[in-house]
C-alpha cells in the first residue's frame, strides 16, 4: 500500500437511492475529480475552493454528461481522513455509480480496502485505535443501549478514562527508572505513597472497566433468556406472546418442541434474546432427548433464564424441589420462576401460589396477561443505571484482553512494592502495564496485521 495514494469507494449502500456518495481520499483526490468535474459556473476549479465547500456541476467522460452531482472539498488536514477528501453526490442509479467510480479508477484511484478511510483516520491522528473500532459499532448499532455504548466509544470513552493514570503511571515510571541509574545510592526520586495510591487507583479503574464487559457484551448482542420448563407448560406459547408473532408451534401435545427457537425483541432500547426450548421430562425418545440436552446447554450460556411451571396446583409438593433443582443446576444465573396458565386458576390458588414460592411472576401466555410486567420485570434485572449514567462501558474483547493484561501487570506492580523487591522488577511491571494500555489507543504495537485485522471487519466505503 503506498501511502496517500488514492482511494475511492461507495460510501452509501451499494444498490438504487435517490442520491448515492462517492469518496475519495488522498493526495490527488482533488486533482483527479477536478479532471473530469465541470463546475456550472465558467472556470470554477474545486482546488481553488476553500475545504468544507460544496459545488454543483457535471461529472464529464469524453464530453459524455455522465450525472449531474454535487462536490464537496475536504482539504488536507482538514477532512474525516486527515487527507484531501472529495465527496460526489450523484443520483442513485446503479449504472451511475459503477460509471464515475470505473472513471476514477481508470485515472489515478484504486479501489479502499474495507475500513480504509477510517484506517486513514487513524493513522492521520484524527482518532485512537479504540474510537476507531467504535466506528464500526456505531454503523453496527441497532438498539438504544449499543447505540449509546457506541457512541461513547467513539468520542473516546476508555480513552479519557485512562488518560491521566496513564501518564501518571508515565511519570513515575521515569522516576523510577532514574533511580535505577543511581543504583549505587540511595535515593528514592519517587514518593512510594502517592505510587502506592496511583497503583490503587488505577487498578480500581481497570477492574470497574473489566467488568462492565459481560454487561456491555449482553447490550451488544443482546441478552439471552432462555426459557426451560416442562413439557406443555407453554414455553413456546410465552415465546410467541413475547415476540408478538406465531414463532414457534404450540400444541397441547407434550413435546411439541424439539429444536430450540430464537428470537430478539427490544425493550426499552435493550435487545433481548428468548430462546424456547424442548421441555425437560425423562424420555426414551432419541431426538427428544438430544432436544432436551440442548436446553440445558442453551440455559448454561443464557443470561437469565426463565423456568416455567404450570399454575395448576396437582403436583404442588414436588414444585418447590424442581425449582430447587434448578437453582442448583445454574447457581451462577438469574433465575426467574414463571406460573403459566392463571386464566385456569382461582383467585384462592393464586394467592396460594404467590405465598408458596418468593418472587413468582404470575401470566397466561395464551391470554397475554402479564406479559408487560414480565418485561418489565426483565428490564429491571438488567442494569442499565450504568448506562443512563454515560459510564465508559468495554464492549470490545480486543480492549477487554488489553485491560485484562494490564491489570495482571498493575496487580504485580503493587506485590512488587509491598514486598520491597528491587526496583529494576517492579519497573518492568510498569512498562508491562503501559504498553498493555497503549495497545487500546494503538499508541503501542499497531503492527500492519493487526490493523488490518481490525480494519478487516468494517464495511466497505468507510
Ligand atoms: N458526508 C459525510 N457525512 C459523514 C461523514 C463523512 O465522512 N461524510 N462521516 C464520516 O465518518 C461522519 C462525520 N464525521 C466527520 C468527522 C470529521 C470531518 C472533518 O471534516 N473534520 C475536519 C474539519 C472539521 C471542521 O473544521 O468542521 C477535521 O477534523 O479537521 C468530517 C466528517 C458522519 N457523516
Ligand atoms: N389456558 C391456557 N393454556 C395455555 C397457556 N399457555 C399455553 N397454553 C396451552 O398449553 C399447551 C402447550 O403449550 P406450548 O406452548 O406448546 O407448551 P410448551 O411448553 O412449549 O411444550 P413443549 O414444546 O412440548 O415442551 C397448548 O395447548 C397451549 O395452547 C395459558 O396461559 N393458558
Ligand atoms: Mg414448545
Amino acid at each position: 500500500m503506498i501511502k496517500n495514494d488514492t482511494i475511492i469507494a461507495l460510501a452509501t449502500p451499494s444498490g438504487i437511492g435517490a442520491i448515492a456518495v462517492i469518496r475519495l481520499s488522498g493526495e490527488n483526490a482533488i486533482t483527479i475529480v477536478d479532471t473530469f468535474f465541470k463546475s456550472i459556473k465558467k472556470g470554477k476549479t474545486l482546488q481553488n475552493q476553500k475545504s468544507h465547500t460544496i459545488h454543483l456541476g457535471h461529472i464529464i467522460n469524453d464530453k459524455d454528461v455522465l450525472d449531474e452531482v454535487l462536490v464537496s472539498v475536504f482539504k488536507n488536514p482538514n477532512s474525516y481522513t486527515g487527507e484531501n477528501v472529495v465527496e460526489i453526490s450523484c443520483h442513485g442509479s446503479a449504472y451511475i455509480q459503477q460509471e464515475i467510480i470505473q472513471l476514477f479508477l481508470k485515472n489515478g484511484c484504486r479501489m479502499a480496502d474495507n475500513g480504509e478511510f477510517t484506517m486513514r483516520a487513524f493513522l492521520n491522528g484524527k482518532m485512537d485505535l479504540s474510537q476507531a473500532e467504535a466506528v464500526a459499532d456505531v454503523i453496527a448499532s441497532n438498539s438504544a443501549a449499543s447505540h449509546q455504548m457506541a457512541i461513547q466509544q467513539m468520542r473516546g470513552g476508555i480513552t479519557n478514562e485512562l488518560k491521566e493514570l496513564r501518564s501518571k503511571l508515565l511519570d513515575f515510571a521515569a522516576l523510577i527508572e532514574l533511580e535505577l541509574d543511581f543504583s549505587g545510592e540511595d535515593v528514592e526520586f519517587a514518593d512510594r505513597t502517592q505510587f502506592k495510591e496511583l497503583v490503587a487507583k488505577i487498578t480500581y479503574v481497570l477492574k470497574r472497566l473489566i467488568d462492565s464487559f459481560a454487561f456491555g457484551n449482553a447490550m451488544k448482542n443482546g441478552i439471552p433468556v432462555a426459557i426451560i420448563g416442562e413439557p406443555n407448560v407453554g414455553k413456546s406459547t410465552l415465546l410467541n406472546a413475547l415476540l408478538n408473532e406465531e414463532k414457534a408451534i404450540v400444541s397441547d401435545i407434550a413435546g411439541t418442541t424439539r429444536d430450540a427457537i430464537e428470537d430478539e425483541i427490544s425493550i426499552n432500547g435493550v435487545i433481548f434474546r428468548f430462546i424456547d426450548t424442548a421441555g425437560i421430562r425423562e424420555t426414551e425418545d432419541v431426538v427428544e432427548n438430544i432436544g432436551i440436552k440442548k436446553a440445558y446447554e442453551k440455559a448454561e450460556n443464557a443470561q437469565l433464564i426463565i423456568f416455567l411451571i404450570d399454575a395448576r396446583t396437582e403436583k404442588k409438593s414436588q414444585r418447590k424441589q424442581e425449582i430447587d433443582l434448578i437453582k442448583k443446576r445454574f447457581p451462577n444465573k438469574r433465575l426467574l420462576v414463571i406460573a403459566n396458565k392463571i386464566d385456569l386458576i382461582s383467585n384462592n390458588d393464586r394467592n396460594a401460589l404467590e405465598s408458596e414460592i418468593d418472587n413468582l411472576i404470575l401470566l397466561s401466555a395464551k391470554n397475554k396477561t402479564g406479559i408487560e410486567d414480565l418485561k418489565n420485570e426483565l428490564i429491571s434485572l438488567v442494569n442499565i443505571g450504568a448506562l443512563s449514567n454515560n459510564e465508559t462501558i468495554v464492549t470490545n474483547s480486543r480492549h477487554f484482553e488489553a485491560l485484562n493484561n494490564a491489570l495482571l501487570a498493575i496487580q504485580s506492580v503493587k506485590e512488587g512494592i509491598d514486598l520491597e523487591i528491587s526496583t529494576d522488577l517492579f519497573s518492568i511491571d510498569i512498562r508491562e502495564c503501559l504498553r498493555h494500555l497503549g495497545t487500546i489507543t494503538g499508541d503501542y504495537d499497531v503492527d500492519k496485521d493487526i490493523l488490518g485485522h481490525i480494519f478487516s471487519n468494517f464495511c466497505i466505503g468507510k
